[in-house]
C-alpha cells in the first residue's frame, strides 16, 4: 500500500542520522558504509542509479520500485553524511515549483 512519502523520508533519515552517530559498523549497514568514507558511499548510489535504469528499461514495476527505494536509501546516507537535511530539498524544491523547466533553462546568463 502506498505510504505518505514525507512521512517515510523523515523517518528513514531520523534512522540514518542515528546509525551515523553511533558509528557501530559491526551493527549497522549506515555505519559501515559511511566508515568507508564518502567516496564509498557516493559510488553506491552511481550503482543503484545504473540498477535503477537498468530496472526501468528492462524489469517489472515491482523491480523497479525496489531499486528505486535503495537509489533514496542511499541519496538519503549521501545528504545525511554531508549534513544536509531532506527539508533542505525539499525547500530547494518548493523554490523551483511552479517554474517551467524551459522558462528556467532560457532565463540562464
Ligand atoms: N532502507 C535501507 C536499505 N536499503 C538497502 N539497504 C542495504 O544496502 C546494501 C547495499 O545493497 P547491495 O545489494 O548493493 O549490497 P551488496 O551487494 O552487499 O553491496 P556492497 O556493499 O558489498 O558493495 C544491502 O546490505 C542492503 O540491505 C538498506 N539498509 C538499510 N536501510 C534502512 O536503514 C536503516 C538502518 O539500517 P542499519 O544501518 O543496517 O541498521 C534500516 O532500518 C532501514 O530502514
Amino acid at each position: 500500500m502506498a505510504q505518505d512519502i514525507g512521512g517515510a523520508l523523515a523517518l528513514l533519515e531520523a534512522v540514518v542520522k542515528e546509525r551515523l552517530a553511533a558509528n557501530d559498523a559491526g551493527a549497522s549497514y549506515v555505519a559501515s558504509l559511511a566508515a568507508k568514507g564518502r567516496g564509498k558511499i557516493a559510488q553506491k548510489l552511481g550503482e543503484e542509479a545504473t540498477e535503477t535504469i537498468i530496472a526501468a528499461l528492462t524489469e517489472d514495476d515491482a523491480a523497479l520500485t525496489g531499486e528505486a527505494a535503495d537509489l533514496i536509501f542511499h541519496l538519503t546516507v549521501l545528504l545525511a553524511e554531508r549534513g544536509i537535511a531532506w527539508g533542505d530539498v525539499a525547500a530547494e524544491l518548493a523554490r523551483r515549483h511552479g517554474t517551467s523547466g524551459h522558462a528556467e533553462k532560457a532565463s540562464r546568463p
